[in-house]
């Protein structure tokens, strides 16, 4: 990052609440960088904090100790104006839009070019037609904000940030409200913004998978209210990313990425082989019916997984009886009864 500066840059800060009778730290010492070109994912769990951060970080919230520097500068020492040049935030909440079509919600993000009554000239234009076609929000324009889902609004809202055209985009929760190919498609496309426009991007959110896969960077916010960042992949390697969620009930293996309700795991092993993607997903139905599944050959029972002329099947067997299903519901079933008959454990 040698010639470049940091978007956003956090120096010894504490977030928190404070009244006259008593101060809440949520986090403390937190020295953070966001870089130009740069995706990161604020994760944690529920009352972690993220929320707060943001808010902190966009101004929205008073600092209790520290420094925010936006763009090299002390956010305490900007200018509404001034700051609306540099930082744009998308927050969840329902906005109060009256009667203002997404159109003209878009249009509001060049305000800190224009001032409320100014005139759009041909760069606004462009820079909201850019912002339109880049949120994929063309069928919405025309509908009154009351109209439009709420996803639909978040989209519109996303279009609002990047016709704000600024470097650092603050999103508080962007795929609350999105279906799953939303939420896919959003993450790709703050990632695709990042790189293709060295924005700097930092959103909160609870979709871990997705941040796993398309941060460049995360900052986990732990329950202790210790933060701490890094690539996801090393996050995931140090144990940081389970420690954050760790819940019982839950365990996170860190050999798929994916998060995995606990089973358990009682005393009876099947041996399971084969085709790859069917080992995983039949390990996955055994795990929630309490079997241990895993690669050995001389347990008493055995799954094998393979497709055979295009079609899925399992043969299961355990020396006395061996049977073919080509659906996992069906084996299932006949494991269960098998081991009610047979088992010797
Ligand atoms: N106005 C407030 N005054 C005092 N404490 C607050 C206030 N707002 C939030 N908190 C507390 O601060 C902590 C962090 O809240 P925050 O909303 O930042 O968490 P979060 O990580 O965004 O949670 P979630 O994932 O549930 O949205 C919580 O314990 C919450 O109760």
């Amino acid at each position: 990052m040698s010639g470049a500066f940091p978007l956003l840059e956090t120096r010894n800060l504490t977030i928190g609440y404070s009244t006259k009778k008593s101060t809440r730290v949520i986090a403390e010492k937190l020295n953070l960088k966001l870089w130009p070109g740069q995706l990161v994912c604020l994760l944690g769990s529920n009352g972690a904090g993220k929320s707060t951060l943001m808010r902190t970080l966009a101004g929205l919230q008073h600092v209790l100790v520290g420094e925010v520097i936006i763009n090299q500068h002390l956010l305490s020492a900007l200018k509404a104006g001034e700051l609306a040049k540099k930082l744009s935030l998308v927050l969840t909440e329902r906005i109060e839009a009256g009667n203002l079509t997404a159109k003209e919600v878009i249009e509001l993000g060049r305000t800190p070019y224009t001032g409320w009554l100014g005139k759009l000239t041909e760069l606004d234009q462009q820079k909201i037609q850019q912002a339109i076609v880049s949120a994929d929000v063309i069928p919405l324009l025309n509908q009154r904000m009351h109209q439009l889902s709420d996803g639909e609004r978040q989209k519109i809202m996303l279009a609002r940030a990047l016709a704000q055209d600024t470097g650092l985009i603050l999103l508080d929760e962007p795929t609350a409200h999105l279906d799953l190919p939303n939420r896919v498609e959003m993450m790709r496309l703050l990632h695709t913004l990042a790189r293709q426009t060295n924005k700097a991007i930092l959103l909160s959110t609870h979709e871990l998978d997705l941040a796993l896969q398309a941060a460049d960077n995360l900052w986990l916010m732990q329950p202790d209210g210790k933060l701490v960042t890094g690539v996801p992949e090393d996050l995931v390697l140090s144990g940081a990313f389970e420690s954050a969620f760790a819940k019982t009930g839950f365990f996170f293996d860190n050999a798929t990425g994916t998060f995995t309700i606990h089973h358990d795991p009682g005393s009876l092993n099947i041996a399971l082989s084969g085709d790859p993607k069917m080992v995983f997903w039949t390990r996955r139905a055994l795990q929630r019916e309490g079997f241990r599944s895993n690669q050995h050959e001389d347990f008493q029972f055995q799954i094998v997984a393979n497709p055979d002329n295009g079609t899925a099947v399992w043969e299961f067997s355990n020396g006395e009886f061996a049977s073919k299903f080509t659906t996992i519901e069906t084996l299932i079933d006949s494991v269960k009864s098998a081991i009610n008959k047979y088992s010797t454990t």
